[in-house]
């Protein structure tokens, strides 16, 4: 139902009609996540509506002759949450699961964290629903560049700068890019990030969300006094980030016991050797077969023994059901969305040390932003460089985030949102609502 407004005033905050406030999927989440910061917001809480309401959203059809002749639609959304503090970053996602209230989700969550770490961006996503695993490369390639047209109107290096997220990869930004360029007359590098290295892209890149959830956990490793070295991690999805972020730890003598995907769930105690395991998902397309694990039920998964667990797949993944059997001391969320906010305080009640999304996966938008940087000057910095400036700003941002949440008492989700909300709010108040 609407809400509203019972003052006198002319003024309703009655709700568009595609903005549900019952919503129990991630868009429901984001906004029991916004109302768990309001009360640390001071006067900047006037402004707080602004956050639950999406600045933009364009749903396409987007149309493709298939391989045997017919004609195929596909549903595809970009969904611009806040413009406050720069253009619309965030990236694009291809799943048969793709719904708006999801991208709405991500796209907020795009703007909480490009503020919690202060790159100058609002907060956008996009997606289209659809198997990508069932197209060929040509079919594939023709939903991109569609996809890319119809969104057209909305992108742009100094508008809204899309990017790879779950099944989408360096060939679909190429595609994106290429496809742009062409629509406008000009190479235009910088609308897209995590572009393949030869095309404007960033070294670190592919690494960089990965190594951005590896520097967190160090950080709040040391101190919560929780020893690497021998470590047991437990991984929900291998690809770009839990991959990445498996092989980290690994590298730094823990050892990952555990890893799920979309194929099945693997277990062996001794540890799991993480880069064969990311070579084994790269030619067999999962975890399911590996060499030297044994298999395990999903369910049986969250109640691995381990010590860390990084959640690195889909939204809603540790909920009501699974969050009384979580072992782990600490939960970093390379996913974003994954813990419901009914199973954040069960894991707070247990003295779980959860790592949000809004801060822990932040590495990836990082590098982005310095491979838009790094466009616009078509100067191109060294991987150690990029490297030690992602842990510079990774680790700034997760002191920051940390001492508000001592200062607070609360959470570090609700401190990663008190930070960021406090600058995209001020962000908005300095510059007015009238053009
Ligand atoms: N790629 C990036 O730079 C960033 C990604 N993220 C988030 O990280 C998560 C993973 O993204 P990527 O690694 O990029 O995607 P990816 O496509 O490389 O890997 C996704 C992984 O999730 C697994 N998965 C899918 N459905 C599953 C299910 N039902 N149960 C268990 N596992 C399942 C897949 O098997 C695969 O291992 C997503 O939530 C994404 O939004 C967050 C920040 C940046
Ligand atoms: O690199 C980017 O621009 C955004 C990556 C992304 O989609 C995310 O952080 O969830």
């Amino acid at each position: 139902m609407p809400a509203h407004d019972s003052s006198a005033h002319l003024i309703t905050h009655a709700l568009p009609s595609y903005l549900n406030p019952d919503d129990v999927g991630p868009w429901g989440t984001y906004l029991q996540q916004v109302d768990r910061v309001t009360p640390y917001l001071g006067s900047l809480a006037r402004w707080v509506e602004t956050l639950k309401r999406p600045k933009r959203i364009l749903i396409v059809d987007v149309p493709i002759e298939m391989d045997d002749g017919s004609i195929a639609h596909f549903e595809g959304y970009r969904v611009q949450h806040n413009l406050s503090r720069g253009p619309g970053k965030g990236g694009v996602r291809f799943h048969q699961d793709v719904t708006l209230s999801e991208v709405m989700a991500l796209s907020a969550w795009m703007s909480i964290k490009n503020a919690a770490v202060n790159v100058p961006y609002g907060g956008a996503k996009g997606g289209i629903r659809v198997d990508p695993r069932k197209l060929s490369k040509g079919e594939l390639e023709r939903l991109t560049r569609r996809y890319t047209s119809e969104i057209g109107l909305l992108i742009g290096p100094t508008k809204d700068i899309p990017a790879p997220d779950v099944n989408t990869n360096g060939q679909i930004m190429a595609w994106m890019m290429d496809t742009y360029s062409m629509n406008t007359g000009a190479t235009a590098t910088g609308v897209v990030t995590g572009k393949p290295v030869d095309l404007g892209g960033s070294l670190g890149r592919v690494e960089a969300t990965g190594r951005g959830v590896f520097t967190v956990g160090v950080e709040a490793a040391k101190l919560i006094g929780l020893r690497l070295e021998g470590a047991r991690i437990a991984v929900q999805g291998f690809g770009n980030v839990g991959g990445t972020a498996g092989k980290l730890f690994a590298d730094a003598g823990a050892k990952v016991v555990a890893v799920q995907d979309h194929t099945g769930s693997i277990y062996n105690a001794q540890g799991l050797d993480a880069l064969a395991l990311q070579e084994h998902v790269r030619t067999q397309g999962g975890v399911q077969g590996f060499p030297g694990a044994e298999s395990m039920e999903a369910e049986a998964f969250w109640a691995v023994d381990c010590d860390i667990l990084i959640p690195a797949a889909l939204e809603g993944q540790i909920n009501k059901d699974n969050a009384q059997r979580i072992k782990a001391k600490m939960v970093i969320e390379g996913a974003n969305g994954p813990t419901t906010p009914e199973a954040d305080d069960i894991l707070h009640d247990k003295g779980v040390l959860v790592l949000p999304d809004v801060i822990a996966n932040a590495g990836g938008v990082t590098v982005s932003y310095f491979e838009w940087v790094q466009d616009f000057s078509s100067f191109f910095w060294s991987e150690d460089e990029i490297n030690a400036r992602l842990v510079r700003i990774m680790q700034e941002a997760f002191a920051g985030v940390w001492k508000v949440a001592q200062e607070n008492k609360v959470s570090l989700r609700t401190a990663t949102f008190i930070v960021a909300c406090q600058r995209i709010l001020h962000a908005r108040e300095m510059r007015g609502l009238y053009p």
